[in-house]
């Protein structure tokens, strides 16, 4: 097996690089930093980071999956401020025995998920690291129109969804435990596919607020809740949720992995001792579906595909059915 370590950075590099780039890209890798198109003169830029087994086990997803869900976060975020995502800048790191392969993989699921919305990669970066990390930066073009923030909530708005929530932290639920479930959730964890379509929808729907869903719905719109200086409701029995876990089992060759004690909330002890959450739990506070999250005047009336969830109202806080929720998604420091 041919190693990163082997071809060395700039052999990688060049592996990695000239693929076809889309006409915002003026100038692509290559040089000191990357040449994009940004017609109305303000870009839309945004990054995360991926860890390996924090946001990604290499048992568990394929480097193609690990490069969709890579752009698709960093995607995501663009498409949630009312951008066209143009191009990204992809911070690579690993260990020295990577496969050259593995490498290419990713650069391909990276592409792939790019391609949906017509963004290149620019450029980037390539470092030695004990355990596989990835930073993408993603920009995009505002086309002239004002950016979707968190802050344009008012009460008397009506929050709607565009998206999966909950699907992707059952797949996870699912691999922690060593558990058959169905194969689209586990996929869902390995792959989100966030609606790019949403922001331009969400804007002939006369959109006040709008974010993607990263860490958890509850959670999430906290944020839009602080920065908008408004309190949100959501009704439960309006929440989409994801398909039952009830049925999952335990898989003939796999025992648990992570326990998940403490992480699931109202359940009943399912096979093997594992306890079933909620689905109405997981819709909450899953994070990593990236659906989108937005606020609208109240008495919009939606297409298919948008649900509307809950309310804005004068006040703080976000409650479910008017009760605090003990419970509201992923802190990178508390889960
Ligand atoms: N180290 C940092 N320095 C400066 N700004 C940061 C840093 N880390 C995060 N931020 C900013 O803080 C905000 C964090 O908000 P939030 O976590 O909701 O972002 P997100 O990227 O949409 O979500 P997620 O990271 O869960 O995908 C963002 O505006 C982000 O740019
Ligand atoms: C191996 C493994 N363990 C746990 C998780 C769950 N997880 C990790 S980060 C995150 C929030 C979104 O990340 P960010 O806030 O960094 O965008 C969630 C829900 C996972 N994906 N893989
Ligand atoms: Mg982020
Ligand atoms: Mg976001
Ligand atoms: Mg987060």
């Amino acid at each position: 097996m041919e190693s990163i370590g082997d071809l060395g950075e700039f052999g990688l590099i060049r592996r990695v690089t000239g693929r076809p780039m889309g006409p915002d890209v003026l100038l692509g890798p290559g040089d000191d930093a990357a040449v994009i198109a940004a017609p109305d003169g303000r870009v839309v830029a945004t990054t995360d980071v991926l860890v390996e087994g924090r946001h990604f086990r290499l048992d568990w997803s394929s480097p193609y999956d690990i490069g969709r869900k890579a752009a698709a976060q960093n995607l995501a975020d663009v498409v949630a401020m009312g951008a066209r995502p143009t191009a990204l800048l992809v911070g690579f790191g690993a260990p020295r025995t990577t496969s050259v392969e593995w490498a290419r993989r990713l650069t391909d699921g990276i592409v792939d998920e790019a391609d949906l919305v017509g963004a290149s990669i620019a450029g980037g970066d390539t470092v030695g690291s004990p355990t596989v990390t990835i930073a993408v930066t993603a920009l995009g073009d505002l086309g002239g129109a004002p950016p979707l923030t968190r802050s344009g909530a008012r009460p008397g708005d009506v929050v709607a969804v565009r998206g999966r929530l909950g699907w992707a932290a059952s797949g996870l639920h699912l691999l922690e435990n060593g558990l058959d479930g169905p194969a689209e959730l586990i996929a869902a964890h390995r792959r989100p596919r966030p609606v790019y379509t949403a922001a331009e929808e969400a804007r002939s729907l006369g959109v006040t607020s709008m974010m993607d869903v990263s860490d958890g719905l509850l959670q999430d719109l906290g944020h839009i809740a602080e920065l908008s200086g408004v309190a949100i409701d959501i009704t439960a029995a309006l929440v989409p949720l994801p398909p039952s876990l009830a049925e999952s089992s335990v898989s003939r060759d796999e025992t648990p992995t992570i326990p998940s004690e403490g992480k699931t909330s109202p359940s009943e002890s399912g096979v093997g001792g594992v306890p079933v959450p909620d689905p109405l739990h997981l819709a909450l506070t899953g994070g990593e579906d990236h659906a989108f999250a937005a606020t609208f005047p109240g008495g919009t009336s939606f297409p298919a595909g948008w649900t509307i969830v809950g309310h804005v109202a004068e006040g703080a806080g976000v409650t479910v059915d008017g009760s605090v929720p003990s419970l509201r998604g992923w802190d990178h420091f508390r889960s």
